[in-house]
C-alpha cells in the first residue's frame, strides 16, 4: 500500500479499455487519489490490470461487490486480498454469516486489506428500491445493512453521501463510508439518484469519495481532480 498522505478521492476507471484506464492514470498522481477498477476492467482485463496500477504506486480499490454463499463470497475476497488490493468488497445483502465468514478468511490468512459492504446501490431511489420488495423505506434500509455490516466485523459500507451522517451516529466514527454518487454541480448525474457534491459528502462524514464519469470523461481528468480537491 501507498503510505503518501493522500486526498479522499477515489477515482473509478470504467467505460476505457486497458490502454486508455493506464493512460489515465499516468495523467494522475498517486498522491492524490486512489484508482478503482470494477467490473467492467476487471472483467475485460483480469488481475494484470491491478498489477499494472501497483506497478505505478496507485493504491487499487476492488470494486467487484461478491454476492454470494459464504464459502465462496470468502474464497473470492481472499483472492482479492492476495492482488494486494487496498479494499475491495462485498454485498450487504449477501448476509451476515457470508460477510462474517469474509472478514474471518482475511483475518486467518494475515491480510488487513479494507473489507466493506455496499448497502443500496447509489442509482437507485426510494421507488427502485421498493420495486425488489424492500418496502419500509431506503433510508431505514440502508441503515440496517450497515448494521449488519458492522455486527460482521467489517471495516465500513458503501452508501450514498445522504446517508452519512446517520451512520455515521448509528455506526460510529471509524466505521469507514464509501460513497459514490459525487457530483460538482456542473455535472451530469448520469444514472445517479442519491448524489452529492464533494463539499457535501465530506462535510456529512464520508471517508472516501468515489468519482468515475465526472473525472474520466473530462477534457483533462487531472484538473478536474484539482477542481474537485480544491473544492473541498
Ligand atoms: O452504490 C454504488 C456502488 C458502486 N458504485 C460505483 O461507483 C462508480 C461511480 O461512477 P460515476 O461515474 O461517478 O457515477 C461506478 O464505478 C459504480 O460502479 C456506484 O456508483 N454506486
Amino acid at each position: 500500500m501507498n503510505n503518501i498522505i493522500k486526498s479522499p478521492v477515489v477515482v473509478a476507471l470504467d467505460n476505457m479499455t486497458m490502454e486508455a484506464s493506464l493512460a489515465l492514470a499516468d495523467q494522475l498522481d498517486p498522491a492524490l487519489c486512489r484508482l478503482k477498477v470494477g467490473k467492467e476492467l476487471f472483467t475485460r482485463c483480469g488481475p494484470d490490470m491491478v498489477k499494472a496500477l501497483h506497478q505505478r504506486n496507485f493504491d487499487v480499490f476492488l470494486d467487484l461487490k461478491f454476492h454470494d454463499i459464504p464459502n465462496t463470497t470468502a474464497q473470492a475476497v481472499l483472492a482479492a486480498a492476495e492482488l494486494g488490493v487496498w479494499m475491495v468488497n462485498v454485498h450487504a445483502s449477501a448476509g451476515l454469516e457470508a460477510m462474517s465468514l469474509a472478514k474471518q478468511r482475511l483475518l486467518d490468512n494475515g491480510f488487513d486489506t479494507l473489507l466493506i459492504a455496499v448497502t443500496v446501490l447509489t442509482s437507485m431511489d426510494n421507488e427502485a428500491l421498493m420495486q425488489t420488495g424492500i418496502t419500509d423505506g431506503l433510508d431505514a434500509h440502508v441503515s440496517r445493512l450497515a448494521q449488519l455490516t458492522k455486527q460482521a466485523g467489517l471495516d465500513g459500507v458503501v452508501c450514498s453521501a445522504q446517508e452519512a451522517k446517520t451512520l455515521k451516529a448509528l455506526c460510529g466514527q471509524d466505521f469507514k463510508l464509501i460513497t459514490p454518487g459525487i457530483r460538482l454541480l456542473e455535472d451530469n448525474a448520469d444514472d445517479q439518484k442519491r448524489i452529492c457534491t464533494p463539499k457535501q459528502a465530506l462535510s456529512a462524514g464520508s471517508d472516501y469519495l468515489v468519482i468515475g464519469r465526472s473525472i474520466t470523461q473530462a477534457e483533462n481528468p487531472a484538473a478536474k481532480l484539482q477542481k474537485i480537491l480544491q473544492s473541498i
